[in-house]
């Protein structure tokens, strides 16, 4: 089957547990909403393999719950952007592909995303030279366009305007559409989830808490 699915995916930090059963078809998203610590970060971590978690992963037809990180078939932005420092921009967008190199076509639409999102006179500077909204747009391009069934992004458009949000969101969503990629969200606006997935829910209710025996 394609897209993704979690069945009886359960993930434990200290005393709590969250217990998980979903399904994501290709092209569509959900939204983790909720406050602060009720563990949206911890799903994703754990889908993307760098927690521990029991129970079965599916993506794109493939249980992928026993692989370790960098086999998964997923594609992460996290809230800190992870650029290379010592390499440029361009370079850093070419890391995304399989040995980091694009072919033509993939790299023609690196370039296209760049223009759509205004950073196309960015790709010869360093991650230190740019601003915060422009590493993000740099970094959500590089996310979107690696060719993986499931993208995971925690807050993307947290550090653009409300006009910049709009168009990058807009590109998100053509981007998943496009490329039939199925999309968990963390995001506090109502209006990014609408705009991005068809369901939203908070971790706070896939929650068991355990007592510490006394
Ligand atoms: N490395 C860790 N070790 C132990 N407990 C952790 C760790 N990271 C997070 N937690 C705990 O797990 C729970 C869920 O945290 P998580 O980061 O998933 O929440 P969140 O909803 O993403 O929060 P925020 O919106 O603040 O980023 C919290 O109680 C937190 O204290």
């Amino acid at each position: 089957m394609s897209g993704c699915q979690l069945k009886q995916f359960s993930v434990q930090r200290e005393t709590q547990r969250w217990c998980y059963d979903l399904q994501i078809p290709a092209g569509q998203g959900i939204a983790l909403m909720g406050p602060s610590g009720c563990g949206k970060s911890s799903l994703l971590e754990a889908i993307a393999g760098f927690i521990p978690h029991q129970g079965a992963l599916w993506i794109a037809g493939v249980d992928v719950s026993q692989q370790p990180a960098q086999k998964r078939p997923v594609s992460y932005l996290f809230q800190q952007q992870n650029f290379f420092e010592h390499l440029t921009v361009a370079t850093n967008l070419r890391l995304g592909f399989a040995q980091s190199h694009p072919t033509a076509e993939q790299w023609q639409a690196v370039l296209s995303a760049c223009e759509q999102l205004e950073v196309a006179t960015l790709l010869d500077r360093r991650p230190a030279e740019l601003s915060g909204g422009q590493q993000q747009r740099l970094a959500l391009i590089r996310t979107l366009l690696r060719p993986q069934p499931l993208v995971l992004l925690d807050e993307p458009f947290s550090a653009l305007d409300d006009q910049l949000r709009d168009t990058a969101c807009q590109w998100v969503k053509a981007q998943l559409k496009r490329q039939q990629q199925s999309l968990i969200l963390i995001t506090h606006r109502a209006e990014e989830a609408e705009q991005l997935t068809q369901h939203r829910f908070s971790p706070k209710d896939f929650l068991h808490t355990h007592k510490n025996p006394s």
